[in-house]
């Protein structure tokens, strides 16, 4: 038998036999300061080894947390009514962060005062009255030649004096106007921060995240928006009512922003309220009312608010209400994230939504969100049978809708998705239908059935319903609401219950129940 030495281990201890060991001894000859000098440098290097260690721990913390979070997507065409959504979620979640931002609404509560008033005078001047309106495109049914709109039975054209004594009210107006007219593209521009988005619909202003830091005259604000879990004031939360103390801090911000920079808040504050009564007048002219009526002019519902509200909003010291700004209108520009944390039946839940631009040129930044989304709220707006979208004038905006919808249902990365559909804007549609609006004008496959409300959103309802049923491969369940996200009221119960659902599937999938 041979007999033979055995290996050293490679756990020996014995440091002569480690290479690194003796490489980092210090030298024999190390003097008393260079000790020193080396203990301090070891010293800084492991503090700066055991930082990056911990960096890494609380990387990987964040990283297996937000595995957790819920990601929620609000999606639907341009005006659907995504954003005011997302405000119906801060008011509920997050109040402090909506009052933070309030004083930031008046550039565009003032844009959507002075862009509609531009858009009457130039229809007034440009539309002589009694001209037939050519511009009906049909619905989802399509037939083979466009129609006209009926009459409404006051096409005739107005006498020439007539005419002519509108058309000098309207140069006059013009005039006196002119220094609203002018603030118009001012307040564009500071709102959308001198960028202007092609291929995404007529002269809109879009907006991208930070807009309110702009809007205050403040630094812009960071990349992904993070909505603070507690503003700097507490807010009821109420349609329109702030209380005292409330008013007296929105008060101080005021000044504090007056003081900073914010001339032009400043001067179209006044220009407003020094032409209160001209707006109103024009406002109020029949001819406006007629030219409305004719389709030659189209105002969306935010104009109808605010001017509506003129003498409010037009006051010396205007602070916004929470329901001024659910009715405030500015274009979402790519994807703005919000995070909210909710307790759910005793649980805490991190929530991101995802707000995204609806406009046919902003879709596309869409898709980086989809393959790790649970939910999806999709807001269709059937108030829009009678509109086009702005992208596309030829196309229908609920036909438009029921695209988008099949085109979500059946994408591969959201087949597992909680869906959600919102059929919007309930109120606007109840009043187009009170004003006499004709669904089946719009969509002839509509036929002779009741121009009322029930049966105008069963058949609303049942289209969306049958392209989900078609593009439905996953069977997966469609919770759907009527709703009207400007009402507040009605939102938080329906949000909650939103919330409920779409906070169950999680469980389930997340395999934690
Ligand atoms: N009356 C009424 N107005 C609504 C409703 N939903 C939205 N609006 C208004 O419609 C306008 C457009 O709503 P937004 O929330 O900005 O639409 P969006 O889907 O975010 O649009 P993009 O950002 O362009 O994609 C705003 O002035 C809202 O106040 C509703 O149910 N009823
Ligand atoms: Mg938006």
């Amino acid at each position: 038998m041979i007999t033979t030495p055995r290996p050293p281990s490679v756990h020996s201890t014995t440091t002569d036999a480690d290479p690194f060991t003796a490489f980092l001894r210090p030298p024999t000859s190390e003097t008393e300061h260079e000790r020193v000098d080396r203990l301090r440098r070891e010293a800084d290097a492991k503090r700066i080894s055991d930082n990056i260690d911990e960096e890494i721990k609380a990387d990987r913390e964040r990283i297996r947390k937000s595995k957790q979070d819920i990601r929620l997507l609000l999606l639907g065409q341009a005006e659907s009514g995504k954003s005011t959504l997302q405000k119906q979620f801060q008011l509920l979640y997050s109040p402090g962060a909506l009052d933070a931002e309030r004083l930031s609404w008046r550039t565009v509560i003032y844009f959507n005062i002075a862009r509609p008033i531009r858009r009457i005078i130039e229809a007034l001047e440009t539309t002589p009255e009694g001209d037939d309106d050519d511009d009906f495109e049909p619905g989802f049914s399509v037939p083979a030649a466009p129609a006209g709109l009926p009459s409404t039975g006051d096409d005739a054209s107005l006498s020439p004096s007539t005419q002519s004594s509108i058309d000098k009210q309207v140069a006059l107006f013009r005039t006196r106007l002119s220094p609203l007219l002018a603030a118009e593209a001012q307040l564009a521009d500071r709102l959308s921060g001198g960028v202007n988005v092609s291929g995404s619909g007529k002269g809109s202003v879009f907006v991208r995240t930070g807009w309110q830091s702009r809007s205050l005259g403040l630094p812009f604000g960071k990349g992904r928006e993070r909505t603070a879990s507690a503003g700097r004031f507490s807010f009821n939360g109420g349609r329109g009512s702030i209380d005292n103390q409330r008013g007296n801090e929105l008060e101080l911000q005021l000044r504090e922003s007056d003081s900073e920079e914010d001339k032009l808040i400043h001067e179209v504050a006044s220009i407003l309220n020094s032409c209160e009564a001209d707006i109103r007048e024009l406002w109020e002219m029949p001819a406006v009312k007629r030219l409305r009526e004719r389709r030659r002019l189209k105002l969306e519902e935010w104009a109808d608010y605010f001017l509506d509200n003129l003498s409010r909003v037009s006051n010396a010291g205007y602070v916004p209400t929470t329901e001024d700004i659910l009715h405030a209108r500015i274009q979402t520009m790519g994807v703005a994230e919000h995070v909210f944390d909710m307790s759910v039946h005793g649980r805490t839940v991190r929530w991101h939504l995802f707000d995204v631009g609806g406009a046919r040129g902003q879709r596309h930044s869409w898709i980086p969100y989809f393959d790790d989304a649970n939910a999806i709220i999709f807001l269709a707006p059937v108030s829009a049978f009678d509109q086009y979208l702005d992208e596309d004038p030829r196309t229908n905006r609920v036909d438009d809708s029921l695209q988008l919808f099949k085109q979500i249902c059946s994408n591969q990365l959201l087949k597992r998705t909680h869906l959600v559909l919102f059929l919007n804007k309930t109120d606007v549609l109840k009043s187009k239908l009170a004003a006499g609006v004709k669904v089946n004008k719009f969509i002839t496959s509509y036929g002779d059935r009741a121009n009322e409300y029930d049966a105008v959103v069963a058949y609303f309802k049942a289209h969306f319903a049958q392209v989900h049923r078609r593009n439905n491969e996953s069977n997966r369940v469609l919770f759907s609401h009527l709703t009207s996200v400007v009402d507040t009221k009605a939102m938080q119960s329906i949000i909650t219950d939103v919330r409920d659902s779409i906070f169950r599937g999680y469980l389930k999938s997340a395999a934690l129940v």
